[in-house]
């Protein structure tokens, strides 16, 4: 007995083992054979032929059909053999003109099969074959591949019922079909499924309207019932009533008396008539600044309380690795003059593979949270007319649409309370959101998920951004890629606690640039207090970095410095601004476009122009020791340096009002906030609440001066970062840094009598009769006329505004020449050398 017992426990395991081994034979013959069929899959070769093949096929098909229509009596008894008889007896000849399988195929497909709605199938195959060459879509795929089927099977049994004597118009198929059923349901029955099918797929694709009963009903109701329109005006049909309280037929009054109260719902009874639907959206476009905020149709509601599930997945188009390969290819045909043609934009194996990081919110999740909110609101007697909840990655958005009479400020001034009573970290509730009149409550997913910087970096809205300076921050909580133009912002203020993402939000920030940008195009200046934050980029600075001249280290980390940088910068800008004069364009774009059209001679002072990015780290260390330093020349930037393509980035931990400054404020229109510790900060940094209310790891919100945006920041480590910046630092670079001007210190920029004889340039007095003598003053002439180099002609301008000989910058027009001739500058100099 024992013995046998034994015997029987044993046998399972030898069962389980020899399963094991089979599974992991499995699994290693897939792990083996996966990465080839991929290799072949994103082969562009095997792409194209594969494409060419529908194609052909989609017009054999069409031909061999059309033919069959005409040949098919003649043909017929020719195919009452096998394919294999048929194929190969040359004694069998058909008619039909793509021959003997083209007669097969179309018998098999509209006698045996389908009938005549067998012509959809070349429609098909025309499509995927479109969408697999071209890699663009005629029309939605998936949707048409349902119509299709569907149109397929309903018209050939509807042929087959309408027409049973003519075999060829239903096919077998219909045929068939319509003994089969009709033996069960009779053949008026046939007719009748045929109807309800027609319809259910009407409603489901369509969701038609049955909506045939004469409007007068409904708007004779609306003048009985007290409240028919919210105050949002949203119509509400109040069907709900003549349900409950029934309407007298022959007057067509409600039976319901004028001191009859009316009834009012208790919650509960809301909540028990709740009925779940998932509807499976439409792929959205990703949200591009600029561009009108989509507006989402909320259902009215008939009986009962609608709460409708918005399962976005990650829907935005994720470009295949031989798509990206390709456009890092055509980057290499930029502009051959320059000296690093040959660069290579990163790949993007360069960032980590998180595999698929989406984790659902379980339908009771979602169902638990909804029912919190609706017991909320009841308690402080806020009825609700429908919610819909849409998933993002770390939150959802639960959209209400109020009864009938509920005020949006009784909602609003009850923030705080439902927030309580709702007691997650994290809920923000926006009444009304922007545009839309319904109410909106975040409430943060129980399972987050990372947005992974690869993914948003692949995505169709990133990689074909039409952008000159685009940045892909991660994805909103509708789960659109969120991509925005820095050179638009034109400047950005990111703030949030510490440990909150903004480092990881910079390292977005930088990486998209990265991904975009040739070196000749872009250049950093990067200024790092902590001297930890941005050092990683130091690798890239003979591609991608800017300093100072008589500076070693490209990344600046001592305070002093920043100070010269940003008048540096401020030098660089009065520079690219009178070269946009000379060239008489109005922005970087124009005068870049020129220059490349070689309509502006190098000869003249003129270069293409780089953009700049300003990005400050820790700016709260910098305003704290320097003030009016730095506030000044940022200021003096931020205003003036958006048209010649130099753009600020600000980040502080510390968003309190003495360091974002009102005038700081008021000059950077684009701000990102990660959590902060009180609502004081958040309205420091956004002029709103709701950045307290965040729930961390890069969980943020955007502001570009109107809107908040909800934005989850795609996250990117800080070995990514090293390796695309090894990967950069690889290549060949510049051979020295790009060099900003010199700035020659306060004493030359103070304004006219302090100009100190030290520093004065060897040339000073030849420049200033040149600009006394033509009446301009202008960096551009002197470099013309005295051939020399645009750093020294710039500092002499400096100088000669500081002795009072011209005026200062002015924008786009020439400084003023404040000596009106020779003799009198003649005077003026002598004076100044005694
Ligand atoms: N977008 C994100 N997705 C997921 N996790 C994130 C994200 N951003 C940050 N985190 C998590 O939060 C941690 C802290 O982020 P980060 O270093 O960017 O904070 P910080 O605000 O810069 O802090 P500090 O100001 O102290 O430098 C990260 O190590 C990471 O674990």
């Amino acid at each position: 007995m024992a013995r046998n017992q034994l015997k029987k426990s044993t046998e399972p395991t030898k069962d389980k083992e020899t399963k094991d081994k089979k599974t992991a034979f499995k699994l290693g013959f897939i792990s083996k054979i996966k990465p080839t069929i991929t290799g072949i899959l994103n082969n562009e070769k095997v792409t194209k032929i594969t494409g060419l093949v529908f194609l052909v096929f989609s017009v054999f098909l069409l031909l061999a059909l059309s033919a069959y229509l005409f040949t098919w009596k003649i043909d017929q008894d020719k195919l009452n053999h096998t394919w294999n008889e048929i194929l190969f007896n040359s004694e069998i000849q058909v008619e039909n003109w793509l021959g003997k399988l083209g007669a097969l195929v179309s018998h098999q497909l509209i006698y045996a099969g389908f009938g005549i709605s067998a012509f959809l199938l070349p429609f098909l195959t025309f499509l995927i074959g479109f969408r697999i060459l071209f890699k663009s879509n005629l029309l939605p795929l998936s949707k048409s591949f349902r119509y299709t089927v569907f149109s397929m099977v309903w018209l050939s049994i509807a042929f087959g019922y309408v027409f049973s004597k003519t075999a060829i118009l239903g096919g077998a198929f219909g045929y068939q079909t319509n003994i089969w059923i009709g033996s069960i349901i009779g053949n008026i029955g046939v007719g009748l499924v045929l109807f309800l099918s027609l319809l259910i797929f009407l409603v489901f694709n369509f969701n038609i309207s049955f909506d045939i009963l004469p409007k007068k009903e409904i708007a004779e109701e609306k003048d009985i019932e007290p409240f028919k329109e919210n105050s949002h005006n949203i119509p509400v049909e109040n069907e709900e009533v003549n349900f409950e309280k029934g309407i007298d037929e022959e007057t067509e009054t409600p039976l319901i008396s004028k001191a009859e109260e009316p009834i009012e719902l208790t919650t509960e009874s809301i909540t028990d008539e709740l009925d779940i639907k998932n509807e499976e959206s439409e792929p959205k476009d990703s949200i591009i600044l600029d561009s009108t905020p989509p507006i989402v149709k909320t259902e009215s509601t008939s009986d009962e309380i609608e709460f409708s599930v918005e399962e976005t997945e990650n829907e935005d188009e994720v470009l295949s690795e031989s798509e990206l390969n390709k456009k890092v290819a055509e980057f290499g045909e930029y502009d051959p003059t320059l000296d690093l043609s040959s660069y290579q934009l990163p790949s993007i194996d360069l960032l980590k593979d998180f595999g698929n990081t989406q984790k659902r919110v379980s339908p009771e999740e979602l169902e638990a949270n909804k029912n919190r909110i609706l017991e909320t609101l009841g308690n402080y007697n806020i009825k609700i007319a429908s919610i819909k909840a849409t998933i993002g990655p770390t939150v959802t958005l639960y959209e209400i649409v109020p009864e009938a009479g509920v005020r949006i400020s009784k909602i609003k001034n009850l923030e705080d309370d439902i927030a309580l009573s709702l007691a997650a970290l994290g809920i923000r509730i926006i009444a009304p959101i922007p545009g839309k009149g319904t109410i909106g409550i975040e409430v943060p997913n129980q399972n987050p998920e990372v947005v992974p910087m690869r993914n948003v970096i692949a995505s169709d809205k990133f990689q074909n951004a039409k952008m000159e300076l685009p940045v892909v921050m991660g994805k909103t909580i509708t789960n659109e890629t969120f991509v925005f133009d820095l050179a638009k912002m034109p400047h950005l203020l990111m703030a949030g606690a510490t440990g909150q993402g903004k480092s990881v939000g910079l390292n977005a920030v930088l990486t998209s640039l990265l991904y975009k940008k040739h070196p000749a195009q872009l250049k950093f200046v990067l200024v790092d207090p902590k001297k930890v934050e941005l050092t990683l980029y130091n690798k890239i600075e003979r591609h991608f970095l800017a300093k100072l001249p008589d500076s070693e280290d490209a990344i600046i980390t001592d305070n002093q410095k920043v100070i010269n940088t940003l008048n540096s910068l401020c030098i660089e800008m009065d520079q690219r601004y009178e070269l946009l004069k000379n060239a008489m364009v109005r922005n970087i774009v124009e005068y870049n476009a020129k220059f490349i059209a070689r309509k502006l001679n190098p000869n003249d002072g003129h270069k293409f122009l780089p953009y700049i990015v300003l990005v400050i780290d820790e700016f709260a260390d910098l305003i704290m020791t320097a003030g009016k330093e730095v506030e000044t020349p940022i200021a003096r930037l931020a205003q003036l340096a958006r048209a010649i393509g130099i753009h600020l980035i600000i980040a502080t931990q510390r968003p309190s009002a003495n360091i974002i400054t009102g005038i700081i404020k008021a000059n950077f229109p684009g701000r990102i906030a990660f959590r902060v510790t009180s609502g004081i900060d958040s309205r420091t940094i956004l002029d709103s609440s709701g950045a307290d209310q965040l729930i961390g790891k890069g969980d943020m919100l955007f502001s570009q001066g109107n809107d908040l945006i909800r934005v989850q920041c795609a996250f990117v480590d800080t070995p990514e970062v090293e390796r695309i910046c090894e990967f950069i630092g690889n290549q060949r670079g510049y051979p020295e840094i790009f060099t900003l001007p010199e700035y020659v210190g306060e004493s030359a920029t103070g304004g006219s009598g302090t100009f100190d004889d030290e520093d004065k340039d060897a040339l000073f007095d030849d420049a200033a009769r040149m600009l006394v003598q033509h009446q301009q003053g202008s960096a551009s002439l002197l470099q013309r006329k005295m051939k020399i180099g645009y750093n020294r002609a710039g500092r002499l301008i400096d100088q000669m505004e500081a002795a009072g000989i011209i005026g200062p910058f002015e924008g786009s027009k020439a400084r003023q020449v404040l000596i009106s001739d020779l003799d009198t500058l003649e005077q003026f100099l002598k004076d100044m050398n005694q």
